[in-house]
C-alpha cells in the first residue's frame, strides 16, 4: 500500500505503537511538538481496510477486509479511522469510495462477538470506537461514495448512511437496512438520525420499528441508496459520480456538508460518555445477552 503519511507520535508510543497509533487516530494524540518522534505509518501496514490510492485523480478507493462477513471489528474500525485520518491528512485526496473486499458482503456491521460474553470494560472501549468511526466518517471533509457491493445490515447500513452517495449492486440477495430490533435491540439516537436525515422520519420509523432490510430496489425507492446498478459497475459508477462531487469547490462543499450535518454529530458529542454508560448498562443485561448469543447460534446453525 502506498500510503506514505507520517503521524507524530510520542516517545513513549514506540513501546506501544499499536495502541499509540490508535490514539492518534482518535485524537489523542499529544499535540506537535510535544516531544514526539515522527514514525512512518507505512510501517503499521493495515490489514483489515485496504487503501488503493489515485493521486493523479484525487481519490482513492478503501476496501473492507474482514473475512467472512466484514463484521466491525474493534480491530476494522481502528483501522478505518486510523486509514481515514490519513486520507484526510494527504492533500492529493479529496474523495474517496468505501467498498468491500469480501464477496457479496459489504458489512455484516457491528461484531456481535464483540458484544457478547465480554467485560464492561470491553463494551465501554468498543462503543467508544464505533462512536468515533461514524462521527470521524460523517463529519469527513471528503467526498465519501458508498460502493455497496453486497449484504449490509445494521453498522454496515450506517457506514453507507454516513456517504454523501449510495451505489448499490442489483442482487436483490443483497439486503441493507436498520435491523437492529430484530435482534432484541434498540438502534442508537445517532443511527436514528442520520437515518431520518437520509430518508425522512415516516419511512424511519417504519424502517427502524419493523427492522426492515430492504433488497437494492426497495432502497432505491425510499431513498436508502442513490442508484443501483449491475455488481461489476459498482466501484466504476462511484467513481465516476466522485468526480461530478468533486468539481464542486471544496470549501464550498465542505461549508455545506458541514452545516447539514453539524447539529447531528453535535447531539452526539454533547452526551458521548453518556451514550457509552447506557450502551454499556444495555448490553450488559442478561435478557439483551441472551438475546445476541441466540441470534449468533442461529446465524451459526443455518449452515448446518
Ligand atoms: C443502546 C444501544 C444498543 C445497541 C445497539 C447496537 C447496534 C447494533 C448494530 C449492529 O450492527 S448488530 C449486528 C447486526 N448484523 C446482522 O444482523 C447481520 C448478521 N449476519 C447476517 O445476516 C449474515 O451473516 C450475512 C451478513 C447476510 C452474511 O450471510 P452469509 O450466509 O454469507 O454468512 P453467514 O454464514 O451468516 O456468516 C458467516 C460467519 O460470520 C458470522 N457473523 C455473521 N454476522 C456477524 C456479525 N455481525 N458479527 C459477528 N459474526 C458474524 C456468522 O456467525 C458465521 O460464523 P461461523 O459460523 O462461520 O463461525
Amino acid at each position: 500500500m502506498a500510503l506514505t503519511a507520517v503521524i507524530r507520535v510520542p516517545s513513549r508510543a514506540l513501546l506501544r505503537p499499536w495502541a499509540r497509533l490508535r490514539d492518534a487516530a482518535l485524537g489523542w494524540i499529544e499535540p506537535a511538538g510535544g516531544g514526539g518522534v515522527e514514525v512512518s505509518a507505512q510501517r503499521f501496514a493495515s490489514q483489515k481496510v485496504l487503501v488503493e490510492p489515485d493521486p493523479a485523480a484525487g481519490v482513492a478507493v478503501m476496501k473492507f477486509k474482514n473475512p467472512p462477513v466484514n463484521s466491525l471489528s474493534l480491530e476494522l474500525l481502528t483501522e478505518l479511522v486510523i486509514s481515514l485520518e490519513k486520507l484526510e491528512n494527504d492533500k492529493t485526496v479529496r474523495g474517496v469510495v468505501l467498498t468491500s473486499d469480501c464477496p457479496g458482503i459489504f458489512s455484516a456491521g457491528l461484531d456481535l462477538t464483540e458484544m457478547c460474553g465480554r467485560n464492561p470494560a470491553h463494551y465501554a472501549e468498543y462503543w467508544k470506537a464505533v462512536q468515533e468511526m461514524w462521527l470521524r466518517l460523517y463529519l469527513s471533509n471528503l467526498v465519501l461514495v458508498a460502493a455497496i457491493n453486497g449484504a449490509s445490515p445494521a453498522g454496515g447500513c450506517l457506514i453507507a448512511l454516513t456517504c454523501d452517495y449510495r451505489v448499490m449492486a442489483d442482487n436483490p440477495k443483497y439486503c441493507i437496512g436498520l435491523n437492529e430490533t430484530l435482534l432484541g435491540i434498540v438502534a442508537p439516537f445517532w443511527f436514528k438520525d442520520n437515518l431520518v436525515n437520509t430518508i425522512g422520519h415516516r419511512a424511519s420509523e417504519r424502517a427502524l420499528q419493523l427492522g426492515l432490510l430492504f433488497p437494492p430496489t426497495e432502497a432505491l425507492q425510499v431513498g436508502m441508496v442513490d442508484k443501483v446498478v449491475p455488481k461489476d459497475q459498482v466501484q466504476s459508477t462511484a467513481l465516476s459520480v466522485l468526480a461530478q462531487w468533486m468539481a464542486i469547490p471544496d470549501h464550498a462543499r465542505q461549508l455545506t456538508k458541514n452545516m447539514m450535518r453539524k447539529p447531528t454529530a453535535d447531539r452526539l458529542l454533547k452526551q458521548r460518555d453518556a451514550d457509552i454508560q447506557n450502551f454499556v448498562s444495555f448490553i450488559s443485561r442478561d435478557s439483551i445477552q441472551k438475546s445476541l448469543q441466540m441470534y449468533l447460534e442461529k446465524l451459526k446453525q443455518k449452515k448446518g
